[in-house]
């Protein structure tokens, strides 16, 4: 494992407010880190002091270590950044743009258009290269943020809410292109979409007001969900009554929600104590009882309510 981000106690005040109060963590090669919080719990000021737009007011961040603050070239070298809402220049086409993007990071000659053309190859911009930007869909904008990020080839990735207002087909391709270049970059993605944790991400670190409040693998974050091997069932309406007194009865069950019943067709949720396996009881009791069940799942948890415990409880404070 190579070590490429490390932020240590990092913060940031503006005037009386504790934008960030201290947040540390390290991101390894290959890791495509989750930087969740609510809204206003101090993810883009973070994003914004490791790439070396916001200066630090405490604490410490480093690139492949190069110090932020001490060695902000080097520093920069290693790193590309979509900032929030990724404002571009709108009356450029996207080659003069990129071109431009190119000429700052000091890209020139046959280096500097092998990788113009390998950031609109990897972004899949070919077609609209020659369109100015303002004209584009949000999902090709975005895309444009996203080929400036990675025009120099740099290890890290920061990506700030880079899904943020796509439709459902631009998200799948953002989120395509954010796994294929994770094999040999350690990216970092703030966002508040919590489908999005789990279908790209290898870690999440959760901030609250300020400070970290879970730094865990997705999967993990979720074992910590109230639902975390709850057992849904839907049947007929009618077998409903007979079925579920039977459950709450069963060794292991805290209790039975009915979450819904639309046309004759009940949805149960068994909710286990903690630590207990209890689909293997409601499938052996279902069998034995002769009652018929449509479908059985048991769930892995859901990330949303595991969210809203983690920073309600922090907000508390
Ligand atoms: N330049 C600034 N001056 C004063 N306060 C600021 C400034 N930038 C951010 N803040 C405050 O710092 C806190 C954290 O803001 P930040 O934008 O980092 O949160 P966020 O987690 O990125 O939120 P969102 O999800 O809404 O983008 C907020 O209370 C915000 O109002």
């Amino acid at each position: 494992m190579t070590e490429m981000v490390r932020l240590d106690r990092l913060a940031k005040r503006f005037g009386p407010v504790h934008a960030v109060e201290e947040v540390s963590f390290t991101v390894e090669r290959g890791e495509v880190l989750g930087f969740l919080g609510p809204n206003g719990a101090g993810k883009s000021t973070t994003m914004r002091m490791l790439t070396g737009f916001l200066a630090p007011t405490s604490g410490t961040a480093s690139v492949l270590g190069h110090d932020v603050v001490e060695d902000p070239i080097e520093a920069k070298r290693r790193i590309g950044y979509l900032p929030e809402g990724a404002p571009l220049y709108g009356d450029m086409t996207v080659l003069a743009f990129l071109r431009f993007i190119a000429e700052m990071r000091g890209l020139e000659g046959a280096q500097g258009r092998q990788r113009l053309d390998a950031a609109i190859a990897r972004t899949q911009l070919e077609e609209v290269v020659h369109r100015p930007i303002e004209t584009l869909s949000k999902g090709f904008k975005r895309r444009v943020g996203i080929a400036q990020a990675i025009m120099h080839d740099p290890p890290v990735l920061v990506l700030d809410e880079p899904t943020d207002g796509l439709d459902p087909n631009q998200k799948h391709g953002v989120r395509q292109l954010i796994g294929e270049m994770a094999e040999d970059k350690a990216i970092i993605i703030s966002t508040h979409i919590l489908e999005e944790v789990e279908a790209i991400c290898t870690r999440a670190v959760v901030i609250a007001r300020g400070r970290v409040v879970a730094d865990e693998r997705p999967d993990a974050l979720k074992r910590r969900s109230r639902y975390h091997n709850a057992v849904r069932l839907t049947l007929n309406a009618n077998l409903q009554p007979v079925l579920q007194p039977r459950l709450m009865a069963l060794p292991g069950v805290r209790g039975v929600e009915t979450v819904g019943a639309v046309n004759g067709v009940a949805t149960l949720l068994a909710l286990p104590e903690p630590g207990r396996d209890i689909g293997h009881p409601i499938a052996d009791l279902i069998r034995e009882s002769g009652v018929a069940v449509d479908e059985l799942v048991v769930e892995q948890g859901r990330l949303d309510d595991v969210f809203r415990d983690l920073t309600m409880a922090s907000s508390a404070h």
